[in-house]
């Protein structure tokens, strides 16, 4: 049995040691794998571990290269934002204040935003941070950095200024806290109303103004045709408005109705160019408003809050005021004037137009660069021009006669123009030594009329006698209107007349006969004129001037066509002050008699200047028609001289024929004035009597020394005395025919103007009388008149006698008793006796049974009969009277006097016949009132003529 056991051991113990085996087999294989496990977990790991670094290489370069491709980018975007911030604020919007200077925008530009300061990004150039403003929108600053805003106020104001053109931009500051002292750099903008300021309590008018330009610039400027002015700027190159920017810097809390106005200001200025720049008060959240947040030292745009901005620098004080300065300067200065060839037509077109219907004519540009045109015709028929001093009513006359010549030729449009006040320029429309040229239209030019109202009177006399026949011929042909009888009468020649009075309120000043006379007849004129194509054109500086026909107000009436110059008053209706805003060198015109709907704002150019017109006026010159004859020109300020005088050069002996082209023609009568008109056809110039001396018709056409009638013709000889303030050079006649009375008193204190008075009596006489056929006798008691007799004496020659003091007494009785001769007349004999009052004494003594002075009242009753004529010098009235027998004696024998120095009321009833006293005659030096009993029934105003060479 022990085998079995034995064999059974065995048998365990081999399977034991097998399973031990494959156990251990199992284990070393389990350790294989396991270590094999372990080494690839290792292997795992370590391949692991290595994973992140890799791709956080990856992840960097990656992130390196995006970094690079977006800083080149940014750079790249930040270069052209730049650029593009460089465009659109170009010159004084963006530029450093290194070197910055005024760049106003060009025609058509757009203003664009103005720089506050930049946005810098790392590794970029840095790009303007910008906002709009002008044209754009408001700007609200805000923030605690309270000098950071201010900064930035100036800043932002400069630089609007400097886009602007000079006048082109106003500020009005509302500044409550530091009254104006936030903007004290810009004070020199007000020197020329650029910046105004409102007080602490002027925020509501502030604001109320600005509401009340937005609804004039909607209605009156963008008028329903543009949506903004900068619609209007592009469309037409033109800025009629400036841009107004309110500043306003605070205070206390707003009203409903401040808060009201600031709120339409906000949504419907930007439109207008009307702009709030603020601080302290709050601004609605309106499209237009851009807020700008300062903050210790950097900036946030409400745009683009993520981008700081940093400031730009305040602007050094000395650039702001400076160009304030220069900016006020060249406002005062005016703007530059627009050419005045832009009123001419071209070259080749000038004088074809047609003024049948009117005349019409541009006188300047209009805001949107349109012309503003002025009508002459049956609607408006007159124009009234007004403006302070200096503000260029004389420029205006030059503009709109420059304009109309140009277009109309003389047998269209005629002109007569008097100016009353001193000065030359309207001088260069007639010939002159300096240029021979002339304007030809021209008529007639009246200059230093100041003291000579009486020529006014005349111009108008002469135009109602105009007036008359245009309406006689009118008439005839059965038509009412000028237009009409042009039609009718192709060939007849019928101008219109264009009547230029300057500073016409001298005319019409004063309570005296001229005044009342002057102001009927502009009346009368004014009314009928209209249709008769005979145009008034009064100007004034002086409210006096338009306060004189407001009077009378059916004569303003008729001056529907009113332009007023800068400041003018009164010209305007009431209510309508444009003209007090008005920029230098422009006009309202207003053809609606002054109503505010009839304004039209032009602009004149400079025409007055010499050379500007004489290119003109030269031009047209040339194209003068052969018969054309220059203007006559009148100086008050001038002495006519006898020999160049007309009628003297007409005058000849009896029976001698008056050469072809004689003295009427060359007196400018013939050529000037239209066939049978004329002052001399009708009313003389001073009252309505014939002008000359027996003038025996009525309007009796001659000169004063008509040649046919002169020398010993059936009116007798004619004593030159003066010229006649009138329209034409006419002289002052004094007719000696035989017959009593036919004498002349000078009388007065005026030495020299009383010897040039004999004088030209004496050689005017001279030259109607064949040498040998006439005596002259010169008789001088004045050693002050000495010279002048003398001079007389040697003119007249063989014919002429001297006496003195010593054979006065002769000289009188001989005359007398050959008066008593009988029989017929012998030769004429004209006494001019020089101061014949001195001689009182050598007259008082008894030469036979009579006195000199019996003598002498002898020859003056007696002797115009027997041809011997009596041409004496009194020294006054009072002494004439007592030569003439006393205070109670009769005058007639003196048939006629010209007062010199010698008040009217001197001239009583007895000397001046007629209601009323003596004649409305105030002394001036070198003028005479001339007086004919026989023919005058007022005095005439003469200018004695030159000492003779
Ligand atoms: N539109 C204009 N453009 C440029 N210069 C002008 C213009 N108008 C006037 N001026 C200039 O201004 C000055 C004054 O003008 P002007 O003599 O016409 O004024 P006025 O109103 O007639 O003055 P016054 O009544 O004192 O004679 C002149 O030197 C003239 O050349």
């Amino acid at each position: 049995m022990p085998d079995l056991r034995t064999q059974l051991v065995d048998r365990v113990r081999s399977m034991l040691s097998h399973a031990l085996g494959a156990s251990r087999a199992r284990l070393t294989a389990a350790r294989t794998e396991l270590d094999g496990a372990q080494e690839r977990l290792r292997r795992i790991r370590d391949a692991a571990a290595r994973v992140p670094g890799r791709v956080g290489a990856e992840r960097d370069r990656r992130v390196a290269e995006l970094s690079d491709r977006y800083g080149a980018e940014i750079g790249r975007l930040a270069t052209e934002a730049a650029e593009a911030a460089a465009r659109e604020a170009p010159g004084a919007a963006g530029t450093d204040w290194t070197g910055w200077q005024p760049t106003p925008v060009v025609r058509g530009e757009a203003p664009g935003p103005l720089r506050i300061g930049t946005v810098r990004l790392p590794g970029s150039v840095p790009v303007p941070a910008l906002v709009p403003l002008l044209d754009a929108g408001h700007v609200h600053l805000s923030g605690a950095d309270r000098g950071g805003c201010d900064a930035m106020l100036a800043a932002l104001l400069l630089r609007a200024l400097g886009r602007a053109d000079p006048g082109a931009l106003r500020l009005v500051g509302y500044d409550p806290e530091h009254l104006g002292g936030g903007l004290a750099g810009f004070a020199p903008l007000s020197t020329a109303g650029l910046l105004t300021f409102v007080g602490p309590g002027g925020l509501a008018r502030l604001l109320d103004d600005l509401v009340d330009q937005i609804r004039r610039i909607n209605e009156t400027v963008l008028a329903g045709e543009y949506a903004s002015l900068r619609e209007l700027a592009a469309a037409t190159g033109r800025r009629p408005e400036p841009w107004r920017i309110a500043v306003l810097l605070g205070g206390d809390e707003l009203s409903r109705h401040e808060r009201g106005q600031l709120d339409r200001v906000a949504r419907t200025g930007a439109a207008c160019g009307v702009h709030l720049l603020v601080r302290g008060i709050e601004l609605p959240d309106e499209p237009d408003v851009h807020r700008v947040v300062v903050d210790d030292g950097t900036a946030w745009l409400d745009g683009s809050p993520d981008l700081p901005v940093r400031p730009d620098p305040a602007p050094p004080a000395a650039l702001v005021t400076e160009t304030c300065r220069e900016v006020a300067t060249r406002v005062n200065a005016g703007p530059p004037p627009t050419p005045f060839s832009d009123l001419l037509p071209p070259a080749d077109e000038m004088w074809r137009e047609d003024s049948a219907a009117g005349l019409v004519a541009p006188i300047g540009d209009g805001p949107q660069g349109r012309p503003v045109t002025l009508t002459l015709g049956d609607y408006p028929p007159h124009a009234l021009i007004g403006g302070p001093s200096g503000t260029g009513k004389t420029n205006l006359i030059f503009a709109w006669i420059g304009s109309l010549a140009a277009r109309y030729s003389p047998a269209e449009l005629e002109f007569y123009l008097l100016d009353f006040k001193e000065g030359v320029s309207f001088a260069r429309f007639a010939q002159g030594r300096r240029d021979p040229s002339w304007l030809p239209h021209m008529r007639l030019v009246g200059i230093n009329v100041n003291t000579d109202r009486e020529f006014g009177l005349a111009l108008l006399r002469f135009l109602a006698e105009e007036l008359r026949r245009r309406a006689d011929a009118a008439k005839r042909h059965e038509v009412t209107k000028l237009a009409e009888l042009r039609a009718v009468d192709p060939t007849g020649r019928w101008p219109r007349i264009v009547a230029v009075v300057d500073e016409f309120q001298m005319l019409l000043a004063g309570r005296d006969a001229v005044a009342r006379e002057a102001a009927d007849l502009l009346e009368d004129l004014a009314r009928r004129g209209r249709s008769q194509g005979i145009h008034l054109v009064l100007a004034s500086q002086d409210v006096r001037g338009i306060e004189a026909l407001w009077g009378r107000p059916a004569l303003v009436a008729q001056f529907t066509l009113r332009i007023a110059l800068p400041k003018a008053l009164r010209i305007l209706a009431e209510r309508n002050d444009a003209a007090q805003v008005l920029p230098r060198h422009h006009a309202i015109v207003n053809a609606e008699s002054g109503m505010s709907e009839g304004n039209q704002v032009a602009r004149i150019p400079a025409a007055s200047d010499w050379g500007t017109w004489s290119d003109l006026q030269h031009r047209l010159w040339r194209m003068r028609p052969p018969d054309a004859a220059p203007a006559r020109l009148f100086d008050g300020d001038a002495i006519p001289r006898l020999d160049e005088a007309p009628d003297f050069v007409a005058l000849r002996p009896a029976g001698e024929p008056a050469p072809v082209g004689g003295g009427r023609d060359r007196a400018a009568g013939g050529a000037i004035w239209p066939d049978g008109v004329g002052p001399e056809r009708g009313a003389g110039p001073n009252g309505g009597a014939p002008a000359a001396a027996g003038g025996d018709r009525p309007g009796g056409a001659e000169r004063a020394g008509g040649a046919e009638r002169a020398g010993g013709g059936a009116r007798g000889p004619v004593a030159l005395l003066g010229e006649i303030i009138d329209v034409q050079a006419r002289s002052a006649g004094l007719r000696l025919p035989r017959a009593p009375g036919r004498n002349l008193a000078v009388l007065g204190t005026g030495v020299d103007e009383a010897c040039a008075v004999l004088d030209a009596a004496a050689r005017s006489l001279r030259r109607q009388h064949p040498p040998g056929t006439a005596r002259f006798s010169i008789a001088c008691l004045d050693p002050d008149a000495d010279t002048a007799a003398r001079s007389l004496y040697e003119a007249l020659g063989a014919d002429a006698a001297w006496y003195s003091e010593d054979d006065i007494g002769e000289l009188m009785a001989e005359t007398a008793d050959g008066l008593g001769s009988g029989g017929a007349p012998g030769e004429p004999h004209y006494l001019l006796l020089y101061a014949v009052d001195a001689a009182a004494g050598q007259l008082g003594t008894t030469i036979g049974r009579r006195s000199g002075l019996d003598h002498l009242r002898h020859v003056l009753h007696n002797g115009p009969e027997r041809r011997t004529h009596t041409l004496a010098w009194w020294r006054g009235v009072a002494r004439m009277r007592v030569d003439l027998g006393g205070p109670a004696s009769r005058t007639d024998q003196i048939g006629a006097w010209v007062a010199l120095d010698v008040q009217g009321a001197e001239l009583t009833s007895a000397l001046y016949p007629g209601a009323g006293g003596g004649p409305d005659w105030y002394p001036r030096p070198w003028r005479g009132l001339f007086f004919d009993r026989s023919v005058h029934r007022t005095g005439q105003v003469i200018i004695p003529y030159g000492p003779s060479r």
